[in-house]
């Protein structure tokens, strides 16, 4: 088996030394698409800024590319191909589509360039609009765009759907997953859409208070939708019926 691109051990984290994430693990092998669920407010966001050491570990540990991530120098692992894409897209309006790829593609030549263009072609007859002017879905795909260039290893994707139509995401997380495939990049998802999600997920991991309710395979998950539903909806009550029910709930 690879050695996992990230191993996050009873990762706890949070705020003003109260957690907001408590004993999350999980392994991400080259390829692999996780999906981190849960209903608002769950710890979703906050998993994600702590594995990349935007927000300090309280307890456990993230192990990232084979080093202990280090909550000093973020920078560093986004360097090493450890992204964190955010959920407000992280674009200037007043900048056009060529001038954020010029920006983000310090790393890239022509033909990478080109083949992450083939994966949005979308954005080739967009390459002189001012992004102010884009739609959010186009918004959207050159925030991905721009990760992609830098060829990264590792790509942690904030609810990317947030304020799209679920057209436009129900075209670009199969793109993502097969992007995914095709370069080994390894993808922790987090995801309102929750069927979408695990559609295109190998493994789901539905988070609740800040806890870990239900994780398994996607596919399990998803012949599984009522106890998926009991998650989000009612972790207390769900984990006392889980237990009753011998359902791994971690
Ligand atoms: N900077 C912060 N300071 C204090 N508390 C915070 C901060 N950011 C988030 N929290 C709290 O931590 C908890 C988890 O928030 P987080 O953003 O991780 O949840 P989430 O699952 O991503 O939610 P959503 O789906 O609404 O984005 C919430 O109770 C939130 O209010």
């Amino acid at each position: 088996m690879p050695e996992p691109l990230l191993r996050v051990e009873a990762l706890t984290a949070g705020y003003n030394r109260v957690p907001a994430v408590r004993d999350l693990s999980l392994e991400l092998a080259p390829g692999e698409v996780v999906a981190l669920l849960g209903p608002n407010g769950a710890g979703k966001t906050t998993s994600l800024l702590a594995m990349v050491g935007l927000v300090p570990l309280m307890s456990g540990s993230v192990n990232a590319l084979g080093a202990a991530v280090d909550a000093r120098r973020p920078h560093k692992l986004a360097r090493r191909g450890v992204l964190l894409v955010p959920d407000d897209r992280g674009v200037f309006y007043g900048l056009s589509v060529r001038d954020h790829f010029r920006l983000a593609s310090r790393r890239a030549d022509a033909a990478r360039e080109a083949a992450v263009l083939d994966r949005f072609p979308a954005l080739r007859g967009l390459m002189g609009r001012k992004v102010g002017l884009c739609s959010g879905g186009e918004q959207q795909m050159l925030t991905i765009a721009k990760a992609l260039l830098g060829r990264p290893k590792v790509l942690m994707i904030d609810e990317m759907s947030l304020g799209l139509a679920p057209k436009i995401v129900q075209e670009m997380l199969p793109s993502i997953r097969d992007l995914a495939k095709e370069e080994g990049i390894g993808v922790v998802l987090v995801e309102q859409h929750i069927e979408l999600a695990l559609s295109v997920a190998d493994r789901g991991i539905i988070l609740n208070h800040g806890r870990v309710v239900l994780e398994g395979a996607a596919r399990d998950l998803l012949a599984r939708r009522d106890q998926v539903e009991a998650a989000y909806f009612g972790a207390e009550e769900f984990a006392d019926t889980a237990a009753e029910a011998g359902v791994p709930t971690h």
